[in-house]
């Protein structure tokens, strides 16, 4: 066999915006504390957390309508905020949609979309807006006022003008909230297409884990100013850093237990904990569908105690009969649960982490 030599790496593509420690209190409250995090041109990145956590200010800091009080800001090589600068809002180059997309009244659609584009010649910004509402499919509305356009009608004309001026970065502030659920996952998926066929990179600010689950290149978790997490979305889903994030990406459970000589004992099986000190409480978590049915002699014996049908599975909540401790399972909905009152259980190592004390914090 033939020696591999390792291939020259290619050189990785340059950030687009880099966000350098940034901090912002208000008050006694530190709404952000050190974020730091870099997007790739292109990249889009989900900035998910609680209600508080600070992902609207933080969105605020980097299209400069707030400023930060320390850390800096630099969008394609450029500083827009940092020590001793500070570049307005619409000199950065950076495209805004507002939650409920703030569109102007008084103005039809072409001239919504017309007003990022000011200053340039008359001819060129007719050519633009026409562009652009053709590419976001509401070409036959631009003589509309805001008032005459449905709810998807109406992000459809907004992210039009926030894209019309071609921004270098797209800041999206809960965009799909507004839509009722049918509609939104259609004009997310437009949404999503639109930015890639322009390849323009995008942060979009959302609290439904799902939501960012389904649109991220990667996503942040912050919490309580801080970024908890930053990764893709199936890694920050199976491989969680910390027990928060694993409960904020979706449901489990945390089983706890104590380390002994590098291993975690729990009702449902041993694992390995080989970093956490002698004595440490930790706990094992894992996902619903990590837990399968088994012969009652073969895995752990349970008690069915209630059954929630959520479409395409039922999620069955099951006391342990040894230690009874609480775990949910999922079963696919074809599977009748209620003739399973005594049933056995197992789980699959591979899909249960182990966080330590620091860690569930
Ligand atoms: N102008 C302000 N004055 C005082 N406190 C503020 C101001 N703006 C934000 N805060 C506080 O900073 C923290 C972060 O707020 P922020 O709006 O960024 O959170 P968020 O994650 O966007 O929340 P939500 O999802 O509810 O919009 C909160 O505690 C909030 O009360």
């Amino acid at each position: 066999m033939g020696r591999m030599t390792a291939a020259p790496l290619p050189p990785a593509p340059a950030p687009a915006l880099v966000l350098d420690a940034l901090s912002r209190r208000f008050g006694a409250v530190t709404a952000l504390e050190t974020i730091s995090l870099s997007l790739a041109e292109g990249e889009i990145l989900c900035l998910l957390g609680a209600s508080g956590c600070g992902k609207s200010t933080l969105l605020r800091l980097i299209a400069g309508i707030e400023r930060p009080d320390s850390g800096t800001v630099t969008l394609s090589g450029r500083v827009l905020s940092g020590p001793g600068v500070f570049v307005e809002p619409e000199a950065r180059g950076i495209g805004f949609m507002f939650q409920d997309y703030a569109l102007f009244p008084h103005l039809s659609v072409a001239e919504n979309v017309a007003f990022g584009l000011r200053g340039q010649p008359r001819g060129q910004v007719q050519a633009r807006v026409a562009e652009v509402l053709a590419v976001a499919g509401v070409g036959s509305l631009a003589e509309r006022y805001p008032h005459m356009l449905s709810g998807g009608e109406s992000q459809r004309v907004a992210l039009a003008r926030a894209l019309a001026p071609r921004p270098g970065l797209l800041l999206m502030d809960e965009p799909f909230s507004n839509l009722d659920q049918g509609l939104r996952e259609t004009v997310r998926a437009e949404t999503l297409a639109l930015l890639r066929q322009m390849r323009v990179g995008a942060i979009i600010v959302t609290h439904d884990p799902a939501e960012a689950l389904a649109v991220a290149d990667r996503l942040a978790l912050m919490h309580r100013g801080r970024i908890e997490a930053l990764a893709e979305p199936r890694q920050v889903y199976h491989s969680p850093p910390t027990l928060y994030a694993a409960r904020f990406l979706g449901p489990g459970t945390a089983l706890p237990g104590v380390v002994r000589g590098g291993v975690l004992a729990t009702p449902l099986g041993r694992f390995d904990a080989p970093d956490l000190a002698e004595g440490a409480a930790a706990v094992a978590f894992f996902r619903p569908q990590a837990l399968s049915l088994c012969d009652p002699a073969e895995g752990a014996a349970a008690r069915v105690t209630a059954c929630a049908f959520l479409g395409a599975q039922e999620r069955l909540s099951l006391r342990l009969e040894e230690s009874g401790a609480e775990v949910q399972l999922d079963l696919p909905a074809a599977q009748p649960p209620r003739a399973l009152s005594r049933i056995g259980v197992r789980l699959d190592p591979d899909a249960v982490r182990v966080f330590g004390p620091s860690a569930q914090m």
